[in-house]
């Protein structure tokens, strides 16, 4: 048996009445990379919101870790959908990776040397210290997406939450966020990523949720990702397994 790090029951989600996740039972297991997939409009950005405590549930229970989110805050990095957040706001590249360490500060709340260090290295490992002093509204796409990795680098997770990292990024980003994915994975962490290219799916990934406001199949890559299931949730187009 798998071990589960994350277990959704009966998780239904509506926004202004209109039910958008209904009667989802998700179990995510434990050092794996779990893929979300689905339609557009299926549900998979506010599968993430309700599982983080993001958006208010209609039902349905979470547990990560066995407690509850608010106990195990330290543990997740959340990368938000790129186009959700506000570029504009006036900081730097290492300002923003180091909000990665702040979840580790006491109440001091100020970081120290030893987390300028680790928001640099993090930096260095993505190829954008030379960024570092850059104000965020300065970068293109792909520099904005990999500052958001070093912040997840340098905030030490247990738990990776990604909502289309790979949205129009350059094959170098791509390569990138990938290489962290698999290492975060050899080092005993787990990721859950909306993704959207079936074509790269059994390279990127070994677990998967198929999504359609309800979950249509999940598991391996090899035993549910399959011309059947994405069939059952409408999204197979001219993709062939
Ligand atoms: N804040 C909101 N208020 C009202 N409806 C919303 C809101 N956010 C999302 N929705 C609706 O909920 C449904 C699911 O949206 P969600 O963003 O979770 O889907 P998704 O699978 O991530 O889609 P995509 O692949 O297009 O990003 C959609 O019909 C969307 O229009």
């Amino acid at each position: 048996m798998d071990d589960i790090i994350i277990k959704v029951e009966d998780l239904s989600i509506a926004y202004d009445d209109k039910p958008v996740l209904w009667d989802n039972d998700i179990d995510i297991v434990k050092n794996s990379r779990t893929a979300i997939v689905g339609p557009n409009g299926a549900g998979k950005s506010t599968l993430i919101k309700g599982i983080l405590g993001l958006k208010k549930k209609l039902s349905g229970k979470v547990s990560i870790m066995g407690k509850d989110i608010r106990e195990v805050k330290k543990e997740i990095a959340y990368i938000p959908q790129s186009s959700s957040v506000n570029w504009d706001f006036p900081t730097t590249v290492i300002d923003v990776v180091l909000m990665g360490r702040y979840v580790h500060l006491g109440w001091i709340k100020r970081p120290a040397k030893s987390d300028l260090k680790l928001a640099e290295e993090a930096l260095e490992k993505i190829g954008m210290l030379e960024f570092k002093d850059r104000q965020i509204s300065q970068l293109s796409g792909g520099q904005k997406q990999r500052v958001f990795i070093a912040r997840a680098i340098a905030q030490d997770a247990t738990i990776y939450f990604m909502d289309e990292p790979l949205a129009g990024v350059d094959n170098k980003t791509e390569n990138v966020i990938i290489d962290f994915l698999k290492e975060a994975q050899k080092k005993g962490k787990t990721s859950v990523v909306v993704h959207h290219d079936l074509n790269t799916v059994k390279d990127y990934f070994d677990h998967i949720i198929i999504l359609n406001k309800r979950v249509v199949a999940q598991g391996k890559v090899e035993d549910v990702f399959t011309r059947e299931n994405l069939r059952k949730a409408s999204m197979v187009g001219d993709f062939i397994v």
